[in-house]
């Protein structure tokens, strides 16, 4: 074994040997962060075990292992040095060919991500051959302590939430068949609930002993996420004494939250990986990464209701949502079933919004700036989040017949939709989302006003949401504001609301109660979809809270990168598509 020197580009190395990768003998050093595999055998001066006249004379491949994005060490069968390719001439075998015969395994495989097309994520793995048992044990043990990082914040211990009611029923099956494979390979050790019940996830995690694990994980749609958040969110504040009143500031969580989507939208994901495919979810929470997303706490008036975070929105989408609530042997069909009534429908709906908008300087929803792994735009308004600076002061000049008065701006008429997305929702109908340039951790919602309009007027609209190239805000009748309250009051105030039956209980401050039930009687007025959920009650106050959670996930990466592996050989590893 040689002795530790420093690679290169400086890093420390910290085991180099000569092994076999590929088929191939290497110089393979390991550093903090990398394995560097040097496949042009020129041995190295630190390495007396090998014969220098013996090396074969290919050309020169360095191949850079990003240990960010390994997993998983494991120990493979011994292989014969005997059974493998390779071409030296008689006498010209290099010395460590000779210790095949000891004990034990000598091989281990490196198990790392791969992007295989936009946004997705599989696995593979590289196998490297010692020369004996003992080199093998010292590498893995070595490549083991490395990836235990201890800010790369890899979950040990998951609590794991899996409904099998939500999008196609597939949930278990995505869960056994796609996540736990790989959860275990990873050494992750995951205790799982099956739902029973709607808000079982959130009565678990407001009593379960979260000092335990490191990590919670729902595998469902954004229904399921809402309900894990609440209860987090709900158990965090009443551990902090924070009363969940009007305008209360709530408090992180510290434990993260992981997403594998199987649900019927899944905007959360959409929005966070650019695809719902459950393998690149999960891939995500192995490797730990993190990332803040804001939330939005919604009011009754002045009555805490929830936390949201995808898209709320009154009018064409809560008709939408209402419609197909009583459809849901349809699957996600419905969504688009319903769509079309709602469509025809062509409702209006009077009143008033009123809203405070985002300074300047956190940008515009128009501003074509997508938010990707890394955004500067979240990295920023994180930072200041942390310091408590007020970004309310400065408030830009609007149009559109919005009055101004005490920094709140109120726009009055009739509306066809009225929309608030605290991330860009994007799912498969809106591959861009509703707000392409919302940002996930910006601490602002897009607001977007559809004015009264016709039936094609809509329709143009909407069929640019469709499409990822159009602008679906380019249209005189729909105005969008970058803002972070807001609130709405019908024209036609329903006098009287059923408060609703059904499961009530006390959580911090507020009583937790089956929201979709609270009935307003005035058909004048349309209902709210918060985040999939039915409110029938108009006058409802929103107000984001920047990165209030932390996610397991780094974010839409901007392009593929290259595979971290680039090299031929690799293209022999194992495929978990296969
Ligand atoms: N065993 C169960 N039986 C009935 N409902 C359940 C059960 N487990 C969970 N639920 C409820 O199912 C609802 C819908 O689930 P989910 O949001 O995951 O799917 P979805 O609505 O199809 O997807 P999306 O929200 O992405 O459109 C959740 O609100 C949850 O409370």
């Amino acid at each position: 074994m040689a002795t530790p020197m420093n690679y290169e580009d400086g890093e420390k190395v910290l085991l180099s040997t000569v092994l076999q990768y590929h088929n191939k003998l290497a110089n393979v050093f390991l550093t903090p962060t990398q394995l560097i595999v040097e496949t042009s055998f020129k041995p190295r001066s630190h390495d007396d075990t090998l014969d220098a006249r013996s090396a074969p004379s290919s050309g020169p491949t360095t191949t850079v292992i990003d240990l960010k994005e390994v997993f998983a060490v494991r120990p493979e069968r011994r292989v014969s040095f005997k059974s493998t390719r390779f071409h030296f001439k008689s006498g010209q075998k290099p010395c460590l060919l000779a210790e095949e015969q000891s004990e034990g395994t000598n091989a281990f495989s490196l198990y790392q991500i791969k992007r295989v097309s936009k946004f997705r994520w599989r696995h593979k793995s590289a196998l490297f051959v010692c020369r004996d048992y003992g080199t093998c044990q010292i590498w893995l043990n070595k490549i083991e302590e490395q990836l235990k990082n201890p800010e790369w914040q890899r979950p040990k211990r998951l609590l794991v939430f899996v409904n099998p009611y939500g999008g196609k029923k597939r949930a278990p099956k995505i869960f056994n068949d796609k996540v736990r494979p790989l959860f275990e390979l990873a050494g992750i050790y995951s205790e799982v609930i099956i739902t029973k019940r709607q808000y079982h996830a959130r009565d678990v995690v407001y009593d379960y002993d979260l000092k335990t694990i490191d990590g919670l994980v729902c595998v469902g749609g954004d229904g399921t996420f809402s309900e894990l958040l609440n209860g987090l969110l709900d158990r965090t504040n009443s551990e902090a004494n924070v009363e969940q009143t009007f305008r209360h500031k709530p408090v992180s969580p510290s434990i993260r939250i992981g997403i594998i989507p199987a649900g019927s939208t899944d905007a959360v994901v959409c929005s966070m990986v650019g695809n719902n495919d459950p393998v690149t979810s999960a891939l995500q929470i192995v490797l730990g990464d993190s990332m803040g997303l804001d939330v939005t706490a919604l009011y009754k008036k002045e009555e805490f209701l929830k936390y949201t975070l995808t898209m709320s929105s009154y009018g064409y989408y809560g008709d939408l949502l209402k419609d197909s609530e009583n459809l849901r042997w349809m699957g996600p069909q419905r969504y688009t079933y319903s769509g079309a009534k709602a469509f025809f429908a062509n409702r209006a709906y009077e009143g008033e919004v009123s809203f405070l908008l985002a300074s300047e300087e956190d940008s515009h929803p128009r501003d074509h700036s997508i938010c990707y792994s890394g955004c500067e735009k979240c990295r920023q308004a994180g930072l200041k989040s942390q310091q408590a600076v007020s970004l309310r002061d400065v408030l830009p000049e609007i149009d559109n017949g919005a009055t101004v008065q005490d920094g709140w701006h109120r726009v009055k008429g009739r509306f066809c939709a009225i929309s608030l997305a605290t991330m860009s929702c994007r799912c498969d109908l809106a591959p861009m989302g509703i707000s392409s340039a919302a940002h996930l951790g910006d601490g602002c919602m897009d607001l977007i006003l559809v004015q009264e309009c016709s039936r094609l007027q809509y329709l143009h609209h909407l069929l640019r949401i469709t499409d990822n190239k159009a602008d679906q805000f380019d249209f005189e009748y729909v105005q969008v504001y970058r803002v972070k309250e807001f609130s709405f009051q019908p024209m036609n105030e329903p006098e009287d609301a059923d408060e609703g039956e059904g499961e009530e209980r006390e959580g911090c401050g507020r009583r937790w109660r089956q929201h979709s039930r609270m009935k307003s009687k005035n058909d004048m007025n349309s209902v709210w979809n918060c985040d999939g959920e039915l409110l029938e009650f108009p006058s409802l106050y929103f107000q984001v809270h920047c990165q209030l959670v932390k996610m397991f996930g780094r974010g839409i990466e901007e392009q593929s990168k290259e595979v971290t592996i680039s090299c031929p050989m690799c293209c022999g590893g194992y495929d978990s598509d296969k």
